[in-house]
């Protein structure tokens, strides 16, 4: 089976339609990339995958679990980053992460933390309160939230924002031998140049559709994402600080 399928995914939010007929299917290993414009339903795809919201009509499969039935048990097995998501401000980073810890039911937690602190290098800052951490570590913190009960399937909406072009090498090595490993990742963005250095396939996605899918180094050869050009790629991600 599939790590996430979807058939004639939709979504409508009063007139909107955000997901108008949505088909995916993620085989398991993959570093799937949704790329697509503001707007165009990726938040929305990654919160009825992950039992958040739910679809107005459609099938939906993750790790064989139906999401819509049995929320809980997707967000159980499976990792998530939303996007502009901060550890709270009142805790500190080892705080916050022994919290997922305990909801997370992670026997080896302070390992744990060791590990993903040394891993995504914020060991120094640990116990530092969040407020007082820049936006690039609170990031940090977050990717760590995602991977440390070990799951087996991860959502990450625009994984990359925040980090400096160091930072972001290390994550993209850190997320492809997730991948290498058997592991899933579900990826949204809309930098093009975050899908074509990361993601093994990318899916495009419009006005709630999916457009084409596309092999990474082949992703614009007939221009057809030219169409999106100032929303997507239309500024470097490095230079804007947050792909
Ligand atoms: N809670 C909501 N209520 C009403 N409309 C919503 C809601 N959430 C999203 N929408 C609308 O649904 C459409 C898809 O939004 P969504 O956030 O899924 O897009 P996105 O591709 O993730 O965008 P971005 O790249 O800006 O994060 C948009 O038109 C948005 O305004």
């Amino acid at each position: 089976m599939p790590a996430v399928e979807t058939q004639q995914l939709t979504k409508e939010y009063g007139a909107v339609h955000a997901l108008d007929g949505l088909d995916l299917t993620i085989e398991r290993g993959e570093l799937y990339g949704l790329l697509g414009p503001n707007g165009s339903g990726k938040t929305t795809t990654i919160e009825i995958l992950t039992g958040q919201r739910v679809p107005t009509s459609g099938e939906v499969s993750v790790l064989d679990i139906d999401p819509v039935e049995n929320p809980l048990d997707v967000r159980r097995a499976v990792g998530i980053l939303p996007e502009r998501e901060d550890p709270p401000s009142f805790l500190t980073p080892r705080e916050y992460l022994q919290f997922v810890g305990d909801v997370r039911d992670i026997a080896d937690v302070d390992a744990r933390i060791e590990e993903w602190s040394t891993k995504l290098e914020f060991r120094g800052i640990l116990d530092t309160l969040s407020t007082d951490l820049s936006e690039g570590e609170r990031q940090r913190v977050m990717l760590a939230q995602v991977f440390i009960h070990e799951p087996e399937l991860v959502f990450i909406d625009e994984p990359l924002v925040n980090l400096d072009p160091l930072m972001q090498a290390e994550v993209r090595d850190i997320l492809t031998a997730y991948c290498e490993a058997g592991n899933t990742l579900f990826l949204s963005t809309h930098f093009m140049e975050v899908a074509e250095d990361l993601c093994s396939r990318v899916g495009i996605i419009a006005d709630g559709k999916l457009v084409t899918e596309r092999d990474p180094q082949s992703l614009d050869e007939d221009g057809l994402l030219e169409t999106f050009a100032t929303e997507l790629g239309g500024e470097s991600a490095v230079e804007a600080g947050r792909p």
